[in-house]
């Protein structure tokens, strides 16, 4: 199917809120990865969204070039091209961006994108985050709003971030503390900021105790309940029920149950890459341990042509990651929902 139009993906989020699902968001960082995320949306019947990370845009570009600008589009051209032939719908959005990371990559993203739209064509992207947990709550917001006026010129939602992720971002290990836990006041700061889509749509991050990677049982405390008692507070205050299309991050690593509560609550898009990051390099691990003598030149020999091929290994780790996307779906319930 082509890529999510702007119409698309409005209507991918309203169907996924009206039907209490949601939509996994893989990072990608190459084309296997990003084929084995689409393997897995089409083996799930899932639609989903596709993302990338500051440093993924750069590793898209060339991994010694390192131009966020052209790896995004790279990402977003291969994505729209290969999406075509797989039975489902998928979306584009790019991932965290922090302050200092704006003005090299998503506003040219969106001035590109908005030029689009002025020539009457589709975004390059369905989405941006901007990740102001670095930064004060008034400050956070205040660049939210413009962020949001330029979300809406190129016809793209805006992601925001309300509380901190904690664990590792953008190569930066932050701390695990209270703020990982988003109050009702600071969600109500929110919609008295951003509006409830009159000024664009938008989609919140609220944190509930997120953590980016996996930790060992007992690390990381997550409370989705939360997210319920935000929704209702906030919701009689605005006179909106739901009022919140709420973003899950640091989906690796967490429960069934847990999911499934932050699903119940307003969750309509849940992030994961570190659990994906290690189903693609699991079956290669397996693949060179079982094939040592073809993949290596042992003892003089000239190794295995078909075993060193990066078709041979790259196959089994595609599909190991498309059935972990597929467990995502299953669990966020967007299996067999594709529209
Ligand atoms: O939130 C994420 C990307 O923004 C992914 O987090 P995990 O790596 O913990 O799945
Ligand atoms: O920010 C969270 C994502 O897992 C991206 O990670 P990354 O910055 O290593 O690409
Ligand atoms: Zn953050
Ligand atoms: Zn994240």
């Amino acid at each position: 199917m082509p890529i999510a139009t702007p119409e698309v993906y409005n209507e991918m989020l309203d169907r996924a809120k009206a039907g209490k699902f949601a939509y996994p968001a893989i990072n990608v960082t190459s084309s296997q990865t990003l084929t084995a995320a689409l393997q897995g949306f089409e083996e799930a019947e899932s639609d989903g969204i596709l993302q990338v990370s500051v440093g993924g845009a750069e590793y898209w570009s060339g991994s010694t070039k390192k131009d966020r600008v052209a790896g995004s589009l790279a990402f977003a051209a291969y994505a729209r091209e290969v999406a075509k032939n797989y039975n489902v719908t998928v979306a584009l959005h790019t991932d965290h961006c922090a302050k200092q990371n704006i003005d090299s990559w998503i506003r040219p993203l969106m001035e590109l994108s908005a030029e689009e739209v002025k020539a009457g064509r589709d975004p390059f992207f369905q989405s941006h985050m901007w990740d102001g947990s670095a930064v004060p709550l008034e400050e956070n917001l205040e660049i939210a709003k413009e962020m949001l006026a330029l979300t809406k010129a190129s016809n793209t939602i805006l992601e925001v971030e309300i509380g901190v992720v904690g664990g590792e971002e953008d190569g930066v290990v932050g701390e695990i503390n209270e703020k990982l836990y988003t109050t009702a006041e600071d969600g109500l700061k929110t919609v008295e900021a951003l509006g409830l889509g009159e000024n664009g749509r938008y989609i919140t991050a609220l944190t509930f105790g997120n953590v980016h990677g996996v930790y060992k049982p007992g690390h990381v405390k997550l409370r989705p309940e939360i997210l319920g008692d935000i929704q209702k507070e906030v919701g009689e205050k605005v006179g909106k029920d739901m009022p919140f299309d709420l973003v899950m991050h640091g989906g690796s690593g967490s429960s069934a149950e847990e999911i499934a509560t932050a699903v119940r609550n307003g969750v309509i898009k849940m992030n994961v890459d570190t659990d994906t990051q290690y189903a693609f390099t699991r079956p290669v691990v397996d693949w060179m341990l079982k094939n040592y003598e073809g993949v290596l030149k042992v003892d003089g020999e000239v190794g295995n042509k078909k075993q060193y091929d990066p078709r041979a290994w790259g196959k089994a780790a595609e599909a190991g990651m498309a059935a972990r996307v597929v467990e995502a779906c299953e669990r966020l319930g967007s299996a067999g929902t594709k529209m």
